[in-house]
């Protein structure tokens, strides 16, 4: 049996007041919840890790990062490396975002590297993938995932898949309030089990599958209901500890 993972990607919001009010907040909020069940994250930017994974002490919620560099040191001017956020104490970086990999034109090589930087100072990857409107039109959907992970595997080999998580969060789906439906969803995630499964059985029976893309309190439930569904990756509505938390108890129940 997978243990659920819920994740919140506070992208570049918040002050340190208002952090301290959204952590205070969530440790209240998740105060009861079984942690033996449920393993819960929250990426907050770089500059708030530290205040962050010092309110979170004793707190069985872990710290993750949004964005890691490639290289472990040197003259890479506004980089951060995997060391740093180890040393920090973060357990998880997420990598290939959709935002990064548009916008910041990151290309399946520099996720490939970043996976592998990450892995290689003992913190997990959460690897996003997803498809644009277009592609899902088109009837690409489940090939263009596929090449996404296979890019990675291609690096970091199948067996550096154990120690990952896999986020599948459509384009389309992502702070548009347009959820995909809980079939849609099931249909990917048990396609990227499937396309881990043809490599490694054990891989794609253990590692977490989340879901991202407008996951809200009121739909979490049914998505996790899902067989291939572990979990969230959660932009918006983590941003509000009430929202999150009712979405990490959708996860463990
Ligand atoms: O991008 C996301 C999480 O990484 C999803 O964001 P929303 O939950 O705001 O749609």
């Amino acid at each position: 049996m997978r243990r659920s993972l819920v994740v919140g990607n506070w992208k570049m919001h918040g002050s340190a007041a208002s952090i301290d009010t959204l952590v205070t907040g969530l440790q209240q909020q998740l105060a009861n919840l079984p942690a033996d069940q449920t393993d819960i994250a929250v990426c907050p930017p770089f500059v708030f890790i530290p205040q962050v994974i010092s309110q979170l002490e004793g707190s069985a919620i872990a710290c993750g990062a949004q964005n890691v560099s490639d290289q472990q040191e040197g003259a890479y001017t506004g980089e951060i490396s995997a060391t740093m956020l180890a040393e920090l104490g973060c357990q998880y970086v997420i990598v290939g975002h959709s935002e990064r990999r548009t916008l910041m034109a990151e290309s399946d090589a520099d996720i490939a590297a970043k996976f592998t930087a990450v892995q290689s100072q003992g913190l997990t990857p959460i690897l996003c993938v997803g498809e644009s409107l277009a592609q899902r039109e088109a009837g690409e959907t489940l090939s263009w995932i596929e090449q996404q992970i296979k890019a990675v595997i291609a690096v970091a080999g199948i067996e550096a898949m154990a120690a990952s998580v896999i986020a599948y969060e459509p384009i389309w789906a992502i702070g548009t309030g347009k959820t995909a439906s809980p079939e849609q969803a099931q249909e990917v995630h048990a396609h990227i089990r499937q396309v881990l499964a043809n490599e490694s059985q054990a891989v794609a029976g253990a590692l977490q599958l989340l879901y991202g893309g407008s996951v809200k309190a009121d739909n979490a439930a049914e998505l996790f209901g899902k067989q291939d569904i572990d979990g969230a990756l959660v932009g918006g509505a983590a941003l509000k500890a009430a929202d999150f938390a009712a979405i990490c108890m959708a996860a463990t129940a």
